[in-house]
């Protein structure tokens, strides 16, 4: 037992989709444990807002990020490259509930803060090649639900959307990156924030 798990309800649900190994844990982190976690991870982060570059035009990111590592390798992805913070106390304790689901020894965890429905994700896969060939990428959500879009690469009559509750576990691995495409689109409806922690391997 850990501290995460009072009334938690770990039972994995298989996205059955072709080309793609996707499991969700709807309800990883019990809601009340989740709530606070929530809270501590808005005060306590020191989140940044970077600039991107997407077909040489600069864009403030459309929400605020912050990284941490166990090891000292940055992340570069659309042009920012990130430079890891030691974990606090509560990521160590939520990435050894990760690990031991994941059956992974994560190194790299990226949060992103979605302040509210404007802010957002735009369609990309994660598989920069500091990744590997085949990442394993974990993803914890915390506040207010937001939709998760996926979308084949090639065939474009596969698509899907899931909600990413407050407390659950997204799980990609396999060829999943080489194939889909995901984003966590805008939405117009007034909402709270949501945080979500994303959980890689950089060797
Ligand atoms: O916010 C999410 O659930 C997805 C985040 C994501 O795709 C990423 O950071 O690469
Ligand atoms: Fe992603």
């Amino acid at each position: 037992m850990n501290e995460f798990s009072l009334f938690s309800d770990k039972t994995p649900q298989q996205l059955h989709l072709p080309n793609a190994d996707i499991i969700y844990y709807p309800n990883f982190i019990a809601s009340a444990e989740a709530t606070q976690l929530y809270e501590m991870l808005q005060k306590e982060t020191p989140w940044q807002q970077d600039d991107i570059k997407v077909f040489g035009k600069v864009y403030a990111q459309p929400r605020l990020t912050a990284l941490y590592g166990t090891n000292q390798k940055s992340y570069s992805y659309s042009s920012i490259e990130m430079i890891p913070h030691p974990l606090t106390s509560t990521l160590v304790e939520l990435k050894k509930i990760v690990d031991e689901t994941c059956n992974a020894d994560f190194t790299t965890l990226l949060l992103n803060y979605y302040r509210n429905g404007k802010d957002s994700n735009g369609w990309h896969a994660d598989n920069e090649k500091e990744l590997g060939k085949n990442p394993i990428i974990a993803s914890l959500s915390f506040g207010h639900e937001r939709y998760f879009h996926l979308k084949h690469r090639t065939d474009k009559s596969l698509k899907n959307k899931l909600l990413l509750q407050h407390g659950s576990l997204l799980l990609m691995k396999g060829e999943t990156q080489h194939h889909w495409l995901h984003q966590i689109p805008k939405t117009a409806k007034q909402i709270q924030g949501r945080i979500n922690i994303t959980f890689r391997i950089i060797p």
